[in-house]
């Protein structure tokens, strides 16, 4: 009888979980570790991304995707991680990542629903997001709409007169440096970043943020965008965190950690305090300023036509998105085009031969600056720009959409909606199918051979994204580029101080490259 009261005692509910209470405080270590196993394990054989190969911790956690991009290396990872598993690779539990650049123009054109993840609201400012940070797609098409306008080829090509200016100012720096120092190690990388920076500045605010004059980082705002770009690239990993760190409140009082009084934001603050209040007959312009018509003025005409969908708030976040986007984008695609030119002296040599004879017709000018149909006008240069932006676009991070709910194929794979799926410039560049055998050289010739193949190589260079969200600094950027390269080339003879010598890269969302530095002379 006492046994048998025993073993019922033992069945009552506040017994039991008294038990299992006892039983987890005794083993908490083994129950934990038993948890994560089974979590690991469902994750892994559950999923219907289970068919995918791919690194074993990838498909059990994020965390390799996290260390990956804490590496810095993660467009290098890919192009591994592809040339292993083949053109489809589990990246996450929920992701994978493609290789066919087939698939990255489906998954990036417009109208087929494949949506920005949560990766993208982890850049700032999160509490009113910008047009690359907006993840709402008819949000976005709104604000881009009033975007567009500023960014058009017609726009910047009045703002042309600027960047002349801008030109002329890294000119002058140049020959003193070259009257000073004529033996010196000149920081080529430094001095297109700091171009870079100025004309944005001159762009979008009508004035220079003052790099160039200064030769130096004013304030710190490279490092500082170089800090904020690791922090996005990586939380973005796991966007959750966000809202434990930069989204927490507290976030703002480590001063360290807020960017509020960096150079940009403050700057940015400013020139929409200078310009207020906003009115229809001044139409946002600089009242003290030489009535130019700068991506602000846009702006802000953008919102006295429409409040109500483009907001003060939107004015400051896309002014200040343009200079994160366009800066770092800008210079680190100069300076991969210098570092493969000055790396092949066949290639550099038939540069300034072409432009010997360019200057001989009279199709561009012997001094000053260069028009972009002039630049147009000189085949050979373009193909190695391009090439420059095929082998190492600016992009390092992947670039990643959202299966729609009802799920999607993509190049004859069907993926269930909620899938992230990501695609990454530096491997779909390297398709041997669409570049050739030779994919993974620098070769600015294989865009001259044939026209039909050139065409087609086109049409699956992602450097600028693609869709809906293809790039809308893409026509500033390329004018600048257009038009300080060959000035440069044109201008000065340039010697790599190390020949060979790889450029110090990390990729945080771009590639940031450092090291570029060479000997400069007089042409
Ligand atoms: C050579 C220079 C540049 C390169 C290689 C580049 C590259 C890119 C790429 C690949 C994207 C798509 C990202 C994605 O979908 O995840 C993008 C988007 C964007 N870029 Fe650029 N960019 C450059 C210059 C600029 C400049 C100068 C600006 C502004 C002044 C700018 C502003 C933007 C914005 C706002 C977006 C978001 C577009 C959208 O989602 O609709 N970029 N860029």
């Amino acid at each position: 009888m006492g046994v048998i009261n025993a073993q019922t005692d033992a069945l009552r509910p506040g017994t039991l979980v008294a038990t299992a209470l006892a039983f987890l405080a005794g083993h908490w270590a083994l129950v934990l570790v038993g948890t994560l196993l089974l979590r690991a394990l469902y994750k892994r054989y559950a999923s219907p991304l289970r068919r995918y190969p791919g690194p074993v911790l990838a498909s059990v956690s994020r965390l390799w995707k996290v260390a990956s991009t804490a590496s810095g290396q993660t467009h290098l990872d890919h192009i591994a991680l592809h040339r292993r598993y083949g053109p489809v690779v589990r990246i996450a539990p929920g992701e994978v990542s493609v290789a066919s650049p087939e698939a990255a123009r489906a998954l990036l054109s417009a109208g087929k629903r494949f949506f920005k993840t949560p990766f993208y609201a982890v850049f700032p400012p999160p509490e009113n997001p910008d047009i690359f940070t907006e993840t709402r797609e008819d949000v976005h098409a709104t604000k881009k709409r009033v975007a567009n306008v500023p960014y058009s080829m017609a726009a910047m090509q009045q703002l042309s007169p600027f960047i002349d200016d801008t030109i002329e100012l890294l000119a002058r720096k140049i020959e003193t440096f070259i009257d000073k120092e004529p033996r010196g190690v000149f920081n080529l990388g430094d001095y297109l970043h700091y171009f870079a920076f100025d004309v944005l500045g001159e762009v979008a605010f009508s004035r220079s943020f003052g790099f160039l004059e200064e030769g130096r980082d004013v304030d710190g705002a490279i490092k500082t965008i170089d800090n904020s770009q690791w922090y996005n690239g990586l939380v973005g990993q796991v966007p959750e965190l966000d809202y434990l760190l930069r989204r927490n409140p507290l976030w703002q009082f480590v001063p360290w950690l807020s960017t509020k009084n960096a150079l940009i934001t403050r700057m940015a603050l400013e020139e929409m305090s200078r310009r207020q209040p906003f009115d229809k007959d001044n139409g946002g312009l600089l009242r003290t300023g030489d009535g130019r018509q700068d991506l602000m003025a846009s702006l802000i005409q953008g919102y006295l036509k429409d409040p109500q969908r483009f907001g003060e708030k939107d004015v400051f976040s896309v002014a200040h998105g343009a200079i994160f986007a366009g800066s770092d984008s800008t210079a680190s695609t100069m300076q991969s085009f210098f570092w493969h030119v000055l790396n092949a002296p066949p290639v550099y040599q038939s540069i300034l031969h072409e432009l010997e004879q360019a200057i001989g017709e009279g199709a561009i000018p012997a001094e000053g600056n260069l028009t972009w149909n002039q630049a147009q006008s000189l085949p050979y240069l373009q193909a190695c720009l391009k090439e420059a932006m095929r082998v190492r676009p600016a992009v390092g991070l992947n670039i990643t959409r959202l299966v729609p709910p009802e799920g999607a194929e993509l190049d004859g794979h069907f993926f269930p909606g909620g899938t992230t799926v990501a695609c990454n410039g530096w491997v779909l560049h390297r398709d041997r199918d669409i570049f050739g055998q030779d994919a993974d050289d620098y070769r600015p010739e294989r865009w001259l051979e044939d026209e039909e193949k050139a065409k087609k190589m086109e049409r699956y260079m992602f450097q600028f994204g693609g869709g809906s969200h293809l790039c809308i600094g893409r026509n500033l950027a390329l004018l600048e580029i257009n038009k300080v390269v060959p000035r440069l080339l044109r201008d000065y003879r340039f010697e790599l101080t190390h020949p060979g010598r790889p450029l110090k890269v990390h990729a945080s969302f771009f590639v940031v490259q450092s090291g570029l530095e060479v000997y400069i002379r007089k042409a």
